[in-house]
């Protein structure tokens, strides 16, 4: 992670990925979203007859689902580099933004969301003609696409925020995103791992009595993995910015997702078990009416009953992975019971019940977030046409036919009716938080935080509901094939209990594509027909638009089935040759010639962990790039090498081999990604110091800025051309100090020093932005 300055020039786009396909973010309005009729009528009935909201809310509820949603968006990064982003804001824009009438009308100001720590989330509710046309919301306009192009503020939707923000993350811990792309909620998994990282890299640098070998560091990290290859490198770039050597993305189904191999202190390996978990899983996406014109067009019942199994699996498996004592954060963008309560409630049941998972009470967290308990119990499950059922007992009298083809399966139905508020085995799904768009003019979402409390061992399978259900089936409609084939299906990939944990001791120490793993690999591959595993790997973009959350997914269970939840016809299957394959990460041994000519010619300090550059070729060769990771990263790759597990993508560019013309130039240039990683490491022989701003400013603007003669110095890099002249040709760290009347915050450039010129190593895009001070860029 990036400091300040160097996270301010390093800054890739950022823009809240949830919100990159609506159009006209800024601005609170939506382009053609208001020509679209805000009405579904089964929409309308299930929620208005499903008793979850009270009547005398109702109008208030669905008129304001109806209504556009507000532009939120919050700063980025260390909390220091963030509360000085935020500094700017306030102190410069808002002072012009109050209090301002336009056309007669009061247009209300951007103001902070009460519940986001430290004002660093902020809220906008003006249309987009002012913005366009009323001069200080322009300004504010013209600062947030800066400041967002930069990476220093991310749009983000503000019910999206909440889920990181009650895990709780400590910088040491292991955290696994299970459903994460496109990634705004990672990226604040990753910022609360880099937590005051700056202040512990200063001090171990300073200190050399400080030598774990971390650098100052944090020792956790982050695997972040979605399902859709595609999605998965939405992920890569929505993270970039972030610049983390202590991120992993994958690309697994989440309902099985592999175990991971690690080595303990003793060098054998052991499963990686996660500190925390984040669950934010495929759903029909309902709560994200005001800002997704689908769920208008096309919700039904179906949406919900098709993802229920899938979102049950995926909280399941994220239950086994995690540690004893570690939580699981499951969240979904839905109001609908039976995508929240019933999957809580589910899975608690198949892990074995509250001696072994239980529902953490949020309630003393993000105080003036207004919210509403979980549903105990009493919600029904509506069939697709529209009637109610409100036990499964009831299914299982209907048409069994018409039942089959919705899917609908016990664990839909509340299971804790009978039991009283006092029994011990009650499940308290009131713990369980559900937000909607009246209360704080939001998006509806739904929360959950569970604790692991002890091993879970083997999980119930699902086996029982269903096996009754297709006796009846078969009883009542003979062999359907239409239904039978996917209830097949389901049975054999239940039958295979896809979960490594169950088949394998704890104590065993495992090796990558042991028995019980190929099994697993095996078993899924031969008994998945093609309609399925081309879904798998090709998991639709239903939306087109990235809005991450509003992603209504279409279940496997729905697909197989085919009945969809979209009017659209099937696409005719593509061939498809599947995602390529990833090249393979190859760390560098620390006597490596080219990292001893590196380390050479940077006088990169010997406390620096040099054991984490990695390469990625087969043969380990650093032909172009070197990477760098954090060594929990670095232990993960390693211990699963030559196993089946996708990797695809780690660790952050430090170096790039460059053409150099002459003989004796290093090479290998510092990459600005890796700058922050590296700068505080390099020796005194490869840095230049400036303080004016006239410098920087020359330096952004000139491409190759002459370096001149001695006794005839030029204009633009008056202040540091005689130090540049002194030094030998190749790359070079340009430190800029906070000077009073300067700069206020410390920034950090890489600097290419040729044999008369000298140029910053930055891309294009990057050097239109000059640091702020936002009345010196016009704004
Ligand atoms: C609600 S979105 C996640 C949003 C994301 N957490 C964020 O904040 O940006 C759900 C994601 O789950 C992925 N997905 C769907 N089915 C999955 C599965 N079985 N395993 C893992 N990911 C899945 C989708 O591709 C989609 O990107």
């Amino acid at each position: 992670m990036g400091g300040k300055r160097q996270k301010h020039r390093a800054g890739n786009n950022s823009g809240g990925g949830r919100n990159r396909g609506n159009n006209n973010q800024g601005t609170g309005e939506r382009g053609n979203y208001a020509s679209i009729p805000t009405e579904n009528a089964l929409y309308e009935s299930y929620y208005n007859q499903s008793g979850l909201i009270p009547s005398e809310e109702w109008n208030d509820f669905w008129t304001s689902l109806q209504k556009t949603l507000p532009t939120t968006f919050r700063f980025t990064g260390g909390k220091a580099h963030a509360l000085g982003v935020l500094k700017t804001l306030k102190e410069t824009l808002i002072p012009h933004l109050v209090g301002i009438e336009w056309e007669g009308v009061p247009v209300e100001a951007p103001r902070a969301l009460g519940w986001f720590p430290d004002s660093l989330a902020w809220q906008l509710s003006v249309g987009k003609s002012t913005i366009r046309r009323c001069p200080p919301f322009k300004k504010f306009q013209n600062f947030l696409v800066a400041e967002t192009t930069v990476g220093n503020i991310s749009r983000q939707e503000a019910v999206s925020m909440i889920p990181p923000l009650v895990m709780d993350i400590q910088p040491h811990h292991i955290v696994l995103d299970m459903c994460a792309a496109p990634g705004s909620k990672t990226a604040q998994l990753i910022e609360a791992i880099h937590a005051n990282e700056e202040t512990r890299v200063q001090a171990a640098i300073q200190d050399e009595s400080i030598d774990d070998g971390s650098g100052g560091r944090p020792a956790g990290l982050v695997i972040a993995n979605d399902a859709d290859y595609r999605r998965s490198h939405m992920l890569i770039h929505q993270t970039k910015r972030l610049n983390s050597p202590n991120l992993i993305v994958t690309n697994h189904d989440a309902t099985m997702y592999p175990s991971l191999l690690v080595k303990n202190e003793d060098g054998r390996k052991e499963y990686l078990k996660f500190d925390r978990i984040l669950a934010d899983v495929p759903c029909s996406g309902d709560g994200t009416a005001r800002k997704n014109y689908n769920v208008w067009r096309d919700w039904n019942p179906l949406g919900a009953i098709g993802l229920h199994l899938t979102q049950v699996r995926i909280l399941v498996r994220g239950l086994q992975m995690l540690k004893v004592g570690g939580r699981i954060v499951y969240s979904t963008c839905s109001m609908n019971p039976i995508e929240n309560e019933a999957v809580v409630a589910a899975a608690i049941d198949r892990c074995g019940g509250l001696e072994r998972v239980n529902i953490l009470d949020c309630s003393d967290r993000l105080p003036e977030l207004k919210r509403r308990p979980g549903v105990k119990g009493g919600w029904r499950v509506m069939d697709k046409d529209g009637s109610w059922f409100s036990s499964f007992e009831q299914v299982d009298k209907a048409d069994m036919r018409e039942a089959r083809l919705s899917r609908i399966v016990p664990s839909m139905f509340p299971s804790e009716d009978e039991k009283s508020d006092e029994d011990e085995s009650r499940v308290p799904l009131e713990r369980c938080m559900r937000v909607y768009p009246h209360l704080q003019d939001t998006g509806g979402f739904f929360i959950t935080v569970l604790e692991k409390r002890a091993e879970i061992g083997a999980v119930k399978s699902e086996e029982h509901g269903r096996r009754k259900m297709a006796a009846i089936a078969r009883s009542k409609v003979g062999t359907s094939s239409e239904g039978g084939k996917g209830a097949e299906v389901e049975e054999t990939l239940e039958g295979v209990e896809l979960v490594p944990t169950t088949t394998t001791s704890e104590g065993e120490t495992p090796t990558p594509g042991s028995p019980s793993k190929r099994k697993l690999t095996e078993a899924v591959s031969n008994t998945t027909p093609p309609a399925l595993k081309k879904l798998r790997s090709d998991l639709p973009d239903t939306n087109g638009d990235d809005n991450s959350d509003g992603g209504v997914q279409l279940g496997d269970e729905e697909t197989t089935l085919g009945t969809r939840t979209r009017p659209t016809a099937p696409s005719p299957p593509k061939k498809s040759k599947g995602p390529p394959a990833e090249e393979p990460f190859k760390y560098l041994p620390t006597d490596h010639p080219v990292l001893e000519s590196i380390t050479k010619f940077y006088d990169l300090s010997p406390r620096f962990p040099k054991t984490c550059f990695m390469v990625r070729n087969t043969e380990g060769i650093p032909s172009r790039a070197i990477y760098f990771t954090n060594h929990l990263a670095k232990q993960v790759l390693t211990s699963n090498e030559g196993s089946n597990v996708k990797f695809v993508h780690c660790g952050v560019k430090a170096f790039m081999k460059q053409d150099v013309q002459e003989e004796g130039v290093c090479p290998w240039r510092i990459q600005s990604e890796g700058l922050s990683i590296l700068e505080g490491w390099i020796g005194e022989t490869r840095v230049v110091r400036a303080r004016k701003r006239e410098t920087v400013r020359g330096l952004l603007k000139e491409l190759f800025p002459k370096v001149h003669a001695e006794g005839q110095e030029g204009d633009v890099i008056r202040e540091i051309e005689e130090r540049v002249r002194g030094l030998t040709m190749g790359c070079c760290v340009l430190k800029v100090e906070p000077t009073e009347g300067e700069f206020e915050d410390r920034m950090v450039f890489p600097l290419w020093k040729s044999r008369h010129s000298c140029n910053l190593m930055l891309p294009k895009d990057e050097r239109k932005y000059e640091p702020p001070c936002y009345c010196d860029a016009g704004l």
